[in-house]
Parts: structure tokens; sequence; C-alpha cells
């Protein structure tokens, strides 16, 4: 587990940041004092960051923050002192964020901000500009905050790093830029990329309240002024990236059945579709679980439950790399095969099929033993439906003649 270094004097704030601490998935370590957090030095390189009070009885005027930061320790300053004084000295040093001890809605701030530091290595950004001090400028707030950051010097380079890094989730660019400025940056972005799946910020020394409007226009998702205050830049970039993790929630829901993790039906026919009108020869399994009904009603329906997540997590052992597996609903399942090698698909089917009916399910001190009946297709110029009732014909053939095996003829 992840520690983190609370500096602060005041016991109900202690008792509240060790609970943030503690929900965010980190073992807190109190300091009171600018002394104990001296003893503790030895052990920094053992903290992810640390929360500090900007006014200690030993540090009354932030020397703690400046203590830490010194040694590389990122930290994330608390204070209940609201003054533009105070706010200018600590945004003055590196801290990962500043935040003022004003209501309830700060301490759930801390918590977010915990969280989305442990996720933001996931989240890569591409830094766009022609001026190498910009782009280390801005990599360095970035990386404050833990983003990944890649770099390209201008939009024609900054389209061949969006090849190489198809992960990208967010782009901040400048406007000016030889070869591709800015704005065009956006238009070829937006020919392949939508503003659900890349953000973007264009950034623009330019006085010009026009410029806003055209990055906008040029399918930019948001706008940034230079000189830009860091506050508003963190603000900027953590709202993007929020909306844009938001979307990939939603549509990973709409996409996902929810009880085993793997793709469900909207999603198998809108992925299988578009591929059925590439030439070739194309094949799918259609599954169903043997005397499924007698499970439920022998152990109970959750016992059926941990049965689908088995069986669910079985199938993508054996065919992840293959195109699609997906539970159709209730105790069907398929799974689209991107390779024509027909046998090869019978064989590993097979082989899936003897695998699960020797695999034990323990369910509360009960084990369990299920099989399935396959039915598969591979068949040239046919539509996803003819396909489908092909291989469904065949399991119900498996079915009739016994269960608990591949029929592909
Ligand atoms: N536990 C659980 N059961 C489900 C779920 N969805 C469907 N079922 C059950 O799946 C069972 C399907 O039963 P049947 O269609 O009669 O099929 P079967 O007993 O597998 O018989 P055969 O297909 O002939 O081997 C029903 O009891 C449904 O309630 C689910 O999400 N969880």
């Amino acid at each position: 587990m992840r520690k983190i270094l609370i500096v602060e004097d005041s016991l109900p704030i202690i008792t509240l940041h060790k609970s943030i601490a503690r929900k965010a998935g980190m073992e807190p370590v109190v300091a009171k004092t600018l002394a104990q957090v001296k003893e503790l030095t030895d052990h920094f390189g053992e903290f992810y960051c640390a929360i500090i009070d900007y006014s200690l009885p030993d540090a009354p005027d932030g020397e703690a923050i400046k203590y830490i930061l010194d040694r590389k320790l990122p930290g994330i300053v608390m204070t209940g002192m609201l003054d533009d004084k105070t706010r200018n000295n600590i945004l003055r040093m590196p801290v990962i964020d500043y935040i003022t001890k004003e209501s309830k809605q700060a301490f759930h701030y801390v918590l977010t901000l915990l969280k989305r530091l442990q996720n933001n290595p996931s989240v890569k950004i591409l830094v766009v500009d022609d001026s190498s001090s910009s782009r280390s400028y801005l990599t360095h707030l970035l990386n404050r905050h833990n983003f990944t950051v890649v770099q390209a010097k201008c939009g024609v380079n900054a389209l061949e790093v969006l090849d190489d890094h198809p992960d990208v989730r967010l782009i901040i660019t400048d406007k000016e830029m030889p070869n591709m400025d800015g704005i065009e940056l956006c238009n070829q972005v937006r020919a392949k990329y939508t503003k659900d799946e890349i953000g973007i910020i264009g950034i623009s020394g330019a006085d010009s309240q026009a410029l806003t409007a055209k990055f906008i226009k040029n399918g930019a998702n948001d706008f940034l002024q230079k000189p830009f205050c860091l506050e508003e830049f963190y603000c900027r970039v953590l709202q993007n990236v929020d909306y844009l993790q938001s979307i990939e929630t939603i549509r990973r829901q709409a996409n996902t059945d929810y009880l085993t993790n793997l793709a469900n039906r909207r999603f198998y026919f809108e992925t299988v579709t578009p591929k059925m009108s590439l030439p070739g020869h194309h094949s799918l399994a259609m599954m169903d679980i043997d005397n499924f009904k007698s499970i439920n009603d022998n152990y109970g329906h959750d016992a059926g439950d941990e049965v689908l997540k088995t069986i669910a997590q079985l199938l993508t052992d054996h065919f992840a790399q293959d195109f699609l597996v997906s539970r159709l609903g209730g105790e069907e399942f398929s799974v689209f095969f991107d390779q024509y090698d027909f046998m090869a698909t019978i064989r590993s089917l097979d082989g899936f099929r003897e695998e699960l009916a020797d695999t034990p399910i323990k369910v509360g001190g009960e084990t369990i033993y299920c099989t399935v009946s396959i039915g598969v297709a591979c068949e040239e110029d046919i539509s996803l439906d003819n396909l489908m009732n092909l291989a469904d014909e065949r399991l119900y053939k498996a079915k009739q003649t016994g269960k608990n095996k591949v029929i592909f003829e």
C-alpha cells in the first residue's frame, strides 16, 4: 500500500485526512510539526506524496512545504489562509495543488485529487509546440500531476506521434507553428477522432478573442490564453480529462455485460456487422450452457452467476486473441473469429469445451461441474443473421444429440 505523509497539527483535520487517505487506498503517516517532518526525512522515498498544512507551530510561514518539496517529495498544500499573498507564495513553489480549507468540499477535492494522481499515469497527453522551452514547461507541469506526456514540434509531427501513440487522450496545442498550425491540427485530428475520443486544448499567446472561437469551431474542446495562471491550466486539463474518462466509462458500461465483463449483445452486433462486408470467409460459434436451469435450481441463482463468470473467464483465456467474445444474453455466448482456418477454430473450441467440463467451480462449499454445447458456422458472402442462424441450428443439433459437444456441419 502506498504511504502518504500528512503534515498537520489539528487533530480533527488529522482524523479527516487519515480517513481520506484510506479511502484513496493509501496508508497515512502523520507529522504534527516541522521537527517531526525532519525526523522522517530518511523515509521520504517511501512516500507517494504529502499533504502539507501551510502553517505549523514551528513553521508558521510555509517552511514545511519548502522543506518537503526541496527533498523532491510531491506535496499538496492545505491552508486556512485565504489571502492572495499566501496563495502567491504557495503557487511560486512546485506544489501539486493547493486547497483552501473553506468547506467540506475541500476535503472531498483532496480525495478526488489523490485518486486522480494514482490514475493519471494511465492518461497520455500530447504537447504540441514549436518552442522547446514551452514544451518542456508544459510537460513539467503535467508530470507534476503524474500524467504520461509525449511531445511534438508542429502539427505534422503531432499527427505522426498520434499514429505511434493511439492511446493519447488529450492534445494541448499551440496555435502558431511551422508546417501545420494548431487550428489545422484540430481539423486533421477531428477527421479521425471525435471530441469524445481525444480532447484538444488550444493555447495561444495572441491576444485575440476570435481565436478562442476559431479553435473551438475547428474542433478544440477548450482554449487557454497565454500567459495562463497555473490553477486555470490544471483546472482545464483535469476538467477535460474527467470529461473524457466519464464518456469512456459510460461507453464501456453501455458495451459491456455487467456480470461477466464480456462484450454485450449490442456491442457484438455493432462490431461484428461491419466485418461481414469484408471479402472472405467468416466464422462464429454460438454456445449455450447445458442444463443451466438445474444448476440454478440445485445451487441457487448466485451459484449460477458464478458459473457464468467462470465460463466468461475461460472464454477470455481461450479466445481473447480472436476477434470478439460476447455474452449475448442469459446463458448464451458467442465467439466471432478473425482467422479463417476453420479446422483450427473447431479444435480450439473443442479444447475450450473439454477444459470447461474438467473445471471444478467452487461456490459456497459446493463444487459444480458444467458443460456447454456449441454450434459453429463458417461461410462466405453471408449476412450476420444468416451466419448466426446456421450456427444456432448446429447448436440445437448438439443439444438434441447429447449436449457437451461441438457441431460444425
Ligand atoms: N444465475 C443466472 N441464471 C440465469 C441468468 N440468465 C438466465 N439464467 C437462467 O438460465 C436458465 C436457462 O434455462 P433453460 O433455457 O431452460 O436451459 P437449460 O436448463 O440450460 O437447458 P438446455 O439448454 O436444454 O441444456 C434459466 O433458469 C434462467 O433463469 C443469469 O444472469 N444468472
